[in-house]
């Protein structure tokens, strides 16, 4: 038992060395003092990362993202994408809306980038175009997490990548005791991601769990 501890530990110390293997640009260090204002939590480090990585590999031109709290993740999407890429954003709240466009400014982002579109993701989501893009990335409520999901494989191209944030539910989902709806609903999304033919996927342990998968 004690072995294990260390173990998990040791862990543990990994994945926080991990999470800051990248030094971030002073606008997301910016942004980040804004989300703690606001009470947003923005993605980690370690996920920001990761996303201007996954964005460059898939070389993003036309992205969506559901969630832009205060563009820490919009920002590191857009790094990665390509110089002529736009961001399609969505966020229910005006004043987040309003504090993703300071951190875009902070960032010298030209406004033709991003698409900031204000309302709820699940009405917004209906109306863009089938297979139009090339990454969608979801940072929302877990509640609607399988609907926001099905909207981004719809929305992908061949070869386009399906990113939700969170997927493990602040490390929830690996204990089976726990039976809250917001957990219920990422075990749900899993079983169905991991069901659909179209779908290649993969879970990272990177921030509160990253489930990647890419549109056959
Ligand atoms: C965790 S924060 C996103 C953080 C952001 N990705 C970042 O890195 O800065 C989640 C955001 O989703 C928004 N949101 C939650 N449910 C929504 C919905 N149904 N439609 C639109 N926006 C929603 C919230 O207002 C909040 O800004």
């Amino acid at each position: 038992m004690k072995n294990q501890h260390s173990q998990h530990s040791v862990k543990h110390s990994s994945w926080a060395y991990a999470e800051q293997h990248a030094e971030e640009e002073p606008a997301l260090v910016q942004a980040r003092r804004r989300a703690e204002n606001l009470g947003v939590q923005p993605v980690s480090q370690g996920v920001a990362s990761l996303l201007t990585v996954l964005a460059a590999s898939a070389r993003a031109h036309a992205l969506v993202e559901v969630g832009t709290g205060v563009g820490v993740s919009s920002l590191a999407l857009l790094r990665g994408a390509t110089p002529d890429a736009v961001l399609t954003s969505i966020d229910y709240e005006a004043d987040h809306i309003h504090a993703a466009r300071e951190t875009f400014r902070d960032a010298r982002l030209a406004s033709a980038r991003t698409r900031l579109i204000t309302g709820r993701a699940e009405q917004v989501l209906a109306r863009l175009t089938t297979g139009g893009y090339d990454l969608v990335f979801v940072d929302a409520e877990a509640a609607h997490a399988v609907e926001y999901a099905e909207q981004g494989i719809r929305l992908l191209r061949p070869s386009g990548l399906l990113i939700i944030n969170d997927a493990l539910d602040h490390d929830r989902l690996a204990r089976p005791a726990v039976r809250d709806d917001s957990t219920q609903q990422m075990r749900e999304l899993e079983r169905r991601v991991l069901e659909d033919d179209r779908l290649r996927t993969a879970m990272l342990g990177t921030g509160s769990g990253l489930l990647v998968a890419v549109r056959r």
